[in-house]
């Protein structure tokens, strides 16, 4: 069966304690790093400096999605700063492929992210320069928002794609994600999970991991 990751969001973590709250989650696959300037996103996190702070403490990768413009000019610093993947957005990137190699080209695994209303046909030539393809399940910008069902279709059309041409990309999924919502996820073909107020509002972290594996039908 396929390994399905687990990835925190430290958007819901106390951002004063970021090294214990990155220690909270150190059975998770890696940890999902949102990226927000406040043009792309009505909200406001933390630049490239926090970021490879960050890197050098983590035990686990880091997992960078960025909801930024100018992705193509800021993007390959995050690889460079040794995150394992980087996701830029879609509608944030004016050279989406060139944007992916260079991405690789920096060692890290190329991301590319779409919001809700975006679809994903425009893109079906370019999956082969990706490693993965996140689908936003909430609009970008904040936590703790519910998970978006009329997401599903979009993820099984991609599944699909990724199937029918045997492309080794995995599909993630990000917002609203929880005990209850995530099989519909998995089902729908996605194997990589972000959960940012299901994992950090538990009192254990770990065990809001194992949970979250349990309901998505992985084996502990
Ligand atoms: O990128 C985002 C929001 O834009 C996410 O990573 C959220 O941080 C997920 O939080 P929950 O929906 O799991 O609370």
């Amino acid at each position: 069966m396929t390994h399905l990751r687990i990835n925190p969001s430290i958007l819901a973590a106390d951002f004063v304690n970021l090294e214990a709250e990155l220690q909270r989650i150190a059975s998770a696959d890696a940890v999902h790093v949102d990226v927000m300037d406040n043009h792309f996103v009505p909200n406001l996190t933390l630049g490239l400096p926090i970021v490879q702070r960050i890197q050098q403490v983590s035990p686990l990768p880091l997992d960078v999605h960025l909801m930024i413009e100018d992705a193509d000019r800021w993007a390959p610093q995050y690889a460079e700063a040794g995150a394992a993947s980087v996701t830029f957005h879609a509608e944030a990137a004016a050279a989406p492929v060139k944007l992916a190699r260079e991405l690789r080209d920096a060692g890290a695994k190329a991301g590319m992210a779409l919001r809700p209303a975006t679809p994903m046909e425009p893109y079906l030539d370019m999956l082969g320069e990706l490693d993965m393809l996140l689908v936003m399940t909430v609009e970008p910008g904040f936590g703790g928002q519910s998970f978006l069902d009329l997401t599903l279709p979009k993820i099984r059309r991609a599944a699909d794609a990724i199937r029918g041409a045997a492309l080794p990309l995995v599909i993630q999924v990000d917002g609203g994600i929880t005990e209850e919502t995530i099989l519909r996820a998995a089902d729908a073909g996605a194997t990589v999970f972000v959960a940012g107020s299901s994992v950090y509002g538990a009192d254990d972290a770990a065990a809001a991991i194992t949970a979250l594996r349990s309901a998505a039908g992985q084996d502990a």
